[in-house]
C-alpha cells in the first residue's frame, strides 16, 4: 500500500521524507496513536506491531520521536519502547526528555503541589468513577469510567480551569480528561525545538487528541518556513478536531502501524 496524502502540502511532505529520509523527523503521540485507548490509564500498552514498526522506521529515517503527555519514563515502560535505537521520548508535553535510558526532568513548579492538595476536594463532589492520575509534574482528572463521562467532564471543566488559574498552571483538555499542567511548553514547542536541534529537512507528526493540535500548528509553521511536513490523524469518534486539519487520516493505532510499515517499505 502506498502512503497517500489528501492534501498537496502533505504530498510534498511525504515526498520530502522519501527523497531525504536521513534528514527527516517522524514524531508520534502515545495514547490513542501508538497505544489503543483503554478505560484504565495504567493499562495502556502499545498496539500490536507498533514497536517493531517504529524500530524498523528508526533504521531508515533520521530520527523517530514520541511526544506525549505521559511522563517520558512511563511511556517508555508502557510502550515497551526502550529497545528502539536512537528513539527520543519527550514527556509531560515536552518538559521531559528520555534518550538512551536516561530521563532529563526539570524542577516541578510549586503550583502542582498546591493543586495536588486542592484537587481531591473538587473531585469529592464528582460522580463515581472520576479519578485523579498524579504524574508528578501534572495531575490528570479522568472521567472515562463515570456513568456519563461527557457530563462529568463538563461539570468539572470550570472548577478545574479555576484551580489551574489559581495555581499558576494551565488546563489541558483531552479524551475524557482534564489535565492541570505547568505552562510554557506544549507539543508544538517540543516538536519545533527537536526539528530545529536536528536540522530536520522534513517532518511528520501523528496524533489523536486536542493536545496534538499544537504539534499540527508547528508542522504548519515549519511548512511556512520551507520545511515540508505531514500531519497525520489517528482517527476516533471521540475527537474530530484533528481529522479536520490532517493531511492523512488513519484508523486509530492499527492504522498507524500500517502507515509505519508502508512508509518504511517505501524508504528502501
Ligand atoms: O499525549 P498522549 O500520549 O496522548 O497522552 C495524553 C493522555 O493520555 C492518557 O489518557 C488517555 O488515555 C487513557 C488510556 O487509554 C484513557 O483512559 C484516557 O481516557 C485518555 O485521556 C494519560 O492517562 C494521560 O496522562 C495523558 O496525558
Amino acid at each position: 500500500m502506498n502512503v497517500e496524502s489528501r492534501t498537496a502540502a502533505g504530498t510534498e511532505g511525504l515526498s520530502a521524507i522519501k527523497t531525504r529520509p536521513g534528514a527527516a523527523l517522524a514524531a508520534f503521540d502515545f495514547d490513542g496513536t501508538l497505544a489503543p485507548i483503554v478505560d484504565d490509564p495504567e493499562s495502556a500498552r502499545a498496539q500490536d506491531g507498533a514497536v517493531t514498526a517504529l524500530a524498523e522506521l528508526a533504521r531508515h529515517i533520521g530520527k523517530v520521536a514520541v511526544i506525549t503527555g505521559r511522563p517520558a519514563a512511563v511511556a517508555v515502560e508502557y510502550g515497551g519502547l526502550a529497545g528502539i535505537d536512537g528513539l527520543v521520548v519527550l514527556g509531560q508535553y515536552g518538559r521531559e526528555r528520555w534518550e538512551n535510558g536516561t530521563v532529563d526532568t526539570p524542577e516541578t513548579p510549586p503550583g502542582v503541589a498546591e493543586a495536588r492538595v486542592k484537587l481531591p476536594k473538587i473531585i469529592a463532589t464528582a460522580p463515581e468513577g472520576v479519578v485523579i492520575e498524579d504524574k508528578g509534574h501534572a495531575l490528570a482528572v479522568h472521567t472515562r469510567r463515570a456513568a456519563e463521562p461527557e457530563v462529568a467532564l463538563e461539570r468539572l471543566r470550570g472548577l478545574i480551569a479555576a484551580l489551574a488559574e489559581r495555581s499558576g498552571l494551565v488546563m489541558e483538555p483531552g479524551r475524557f480528561v482534564l489535565e492541570l499542567r505547568p505552562p510554557g511548553m506544549d507539543k508544538g514547542a517540543a516538536l519545533r525545538s527537536l526539528a530545529t536541534e536536528l536540522g530536520s529537512a522534513a517532518v511528520l507528526y501523528a496524533g489523536d487528541d486536542l493536545g496534538d493540535l499544537a504539534a499540527f500548528d508547528a508542522v504548519e509553521a515549519l511548512r511556512a518556513e520551507g520545511v515540508p511536513g505531514v500531519k497525520v490523524c489517528s482517527g476516533s469518534d471521540e475527537v474530530i478536531a484533528l481529522a479536520e486539519r490532517a493531511d492523512l487520516i488513519v484508523d486509530g493505532p492499527p492504522g498507524i502501524v500500517r502507515l509505519l510499515e508502508s512508509l518504511t517499505s517505501e524508504l528502501f
